[in-house]
């Protein structure tokens, strides 16, 4: 049987599971109080800190480093990656730590599983790294050649529950055709033909989030840059952290939202339905991606729990196929049982490598 520690470092907590192969023993979310983040002046010097909070949590509850026959972390802003597993090397740690191509709390997440791995001579993985990209090469131009698409989205969630449902229906994931809505903090979706992410929209080029501006328009956009009441990191907040439900409405909890609804705050209501047709037009887009050849579209994220805005979802896109509403972000067993995988032999762990 293989033990695994699983690590996903989030913007104020990290959080770690322990699996004994699919079944988990523990999981516990380290938080760390902001005024200790605060003291750093980026994610990545916050390393010590948190290895020593996750080595610390392991000691209080019993466990020795040596237990472990793998770790894995949440896989970051790495250049453009395959979808699956990959071992930590020095040379995706050296990315992470010194050239993200973003700033992201996950960028710790292969970093600390390769650091703490080398205590105990077994090897670290990431899994469904936010940056697999398995775009088709008409989906990577967008209309300005300086700015070619890339492919960003919740990819670990997305094929995890993806994977899920074809198991459901007694079917391979790779031989069916998915329109995946990750409904988190931010909002992804991805369209999963035949076992490839051949396209997504997320943040700046999709639906609003709880705390994600969406796409907005350009023209506007740019005028608000240059209009000298913003300096660039205040815009960028405005476009992630601040922006969806947070800039509208002051919070960026959806339960929070339909309370306010339900107590008939009208700004509320319209507000949380135009994320529900934001998302809804998202769907539909990806749909012509397949050419409507879509098996099943699958709605996940913390916000797949509230019926309210899934049924808003439900009524504008069930003409196109079924859909499945797999509630939560379930990052933690997505990357177990990834790993399991490999050390079953049934997938293959990539080598990472930059040219
Ligand atoms: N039962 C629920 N009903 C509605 N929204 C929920 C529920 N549980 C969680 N959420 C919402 O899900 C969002 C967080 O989703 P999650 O996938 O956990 O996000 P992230 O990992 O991006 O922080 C928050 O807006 C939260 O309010
Ligand atoms: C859309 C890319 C991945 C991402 O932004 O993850 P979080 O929502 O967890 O920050």
């Amino acid at each position: 049987m293989s033990k695994l520690l699983i690590i996903n470092p989030g913007s104020t907590s990290t959080k770690i599971a322990v699996y004994n192969d699919t079944v988990q023993e523990l999981v516990v979310n380290i938080e760390h109080k902001i005024e200790e983040l605060e003291k750093y002046s980026n994610t990545i010097s916050q390393y010590h800190m948190r290895k020593n909070s996750i080595i610390q949590e392991l000691n209080q509850r019993g466990y020795k480093l040596m237990d472990f026959n793998a770790i894995t972390g949440r896989g970051g802003m790495l250049p453009s990656v395959k979808s699956g597993a990959y071992v930590v090397n020095e040379t995706m740690v050296d990315r992470l730590k010194n050239n993200p191509t973003y700033e992201h709390a996950s960028n710790l997440g292969a970093i600390l599983a390769y650091e703490i791995s080398k205590y105990i001579g077994v090897n670290a993985y990431i899994y469904d790294s936010v940056r697999v990209d398995e775009m088709n090469d008409v989906a990577r131009i967008s209309g300005m050649p300086e700015i070619p698409r890339t492919s960003t989205c919740h990819a670990l969630n997305s094929r995890a529950m993806a994977m899920k449902v074809a198991q459901k229906y007694e079917k391979r994931y790779k031989d069916l055709n998915f329109v995946v809505a990750h409904l988190g903090g931010g909002i992804s979706l991805s369209v999963h033909e035949k076992g490839k992410i051949v396209d997504i929209m997320a943040d700046d080029e999709g639906p609003f989030s709880p705390e994600r501006a969406g796409r907005v328009p350009c023209k506007d956009l740019i005028d608000l840059c240059y209009s000298g009441k913003y300096d660039k990191e205040t815009i960028h907040k405005k476009l992630r952290g601040n922006g969806g439900l947070k800039a509208y409405l002051n919070t960026s909890d959806a339960r929070e939202v339909e309370i306010l609804i339900k107590n008939g705050n009208e700004k509320a209501r319209l507000v949380y339905e135009a994320m529900a047709y934001q998302i809804s037009k998202g769907i539909g887009d990806m749909a012509t991606v397949l050419s409507g050849e879509v098996d099943y579209i699958v709605i996940t994220g913390g916000i797949a729990y509230s019926e309210m805005l899934t049924n808003w979802i439900l009524n504008r896109v069930k003409y196109i196929s079924k859909v499945e509403i797999m509630p939560g972000e379930n990052e933690m067993e997505s990357l177990a049982l990834g790993t399991i995988r490999v050390l079953r032999g049934e997938e293959q762990a990539k080598e990472y490598i930059e040219i």
